[in-house]
């Protein structure tokens, strides 16, 4: 990014998750029959760190899944459809639950629409909810969360960058331009 500022930082970050998990508790009237799904990478973070958050609230743990949406991907080339089986997820059972995905960032809504795909080849969720630490906008399916750290208005020569203590170097959440006009 040749230009970029931080929108959150950790604070700001924990604090919207904290929100998030209260409103996750709150909408479904507890936290029974959820399952939390992260989509690869950083939103296997996320929704560890809610789910802890939801078992303090709560008592009581929520099981957590990660996804990796690879091969359900309508937007990468030559994708190898064979993987479909083998892609995916650590043995959660879906089928009847309320299935809550995670991610850092939403954009197109492609990758959202890609794990929904892989959710529905393994059972059928009671229902799906999406829960994103940032709406940049500019979706190009009919898409939209259920639960949202913050509401970024972008450019689309704009880029947003999400940083995880667990793989990055701290908890930041960075816009910047990515080099197009502004
Ligand atoms: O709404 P979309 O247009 O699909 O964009 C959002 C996706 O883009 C980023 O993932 P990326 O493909 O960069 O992978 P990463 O999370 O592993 O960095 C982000 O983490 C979301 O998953
Ligand atoms: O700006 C963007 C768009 C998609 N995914 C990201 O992580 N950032």
């Amino acid at each position: 990014m040749s230009k970029s500022h931080v929108i959150m930082d950790d604070a700001a970050i924990r604090r919207a998750l904290t929100r998030i998990a209260h409103e996750i508790v709150e909408r479904n009237k507890g936290i029974k029959d959820c399952i939390f799904i992260g989509i690869r990478t950083r939103g296997i973070y996320l929704a560890q760190r809610i789910a802890e958050k939801v078992s303090q609230i709560e008592g009581i743990e929520v099981p957590v899944g990660e996804l990796d949406v690879t091969s359900f991907r309508d937007d990468i080339a030559g994708k190898d459809q064979s993987g479909k089986e083998k892609n995916g997820f650590n043995d959660l059972n879906v089928h009847e639950k309320k299935v809550i995905l995670f991610d850092d960032v939403l954009y197109t809504g492609r990758t959202v629409r890609a794990a929904m795909d892989a959710l529905v080849s393994k059972g059928r969720p009671q229902m799906i909810q999406l829960a994103v630490l940032i709406d940049r906008g500019h979706r190009e399916l009919p898409i939209r969360a259920d639960y949202v750290g913050k509401n970024v208005p972008t450019s689309k020569y704009e880029e947003i960058e999400v940083t995880l203590e667990e793989i990055d170097d701290a908890d930041q959440v960075v816009i910047g331009t990515n080099g197009g006009q502004e």
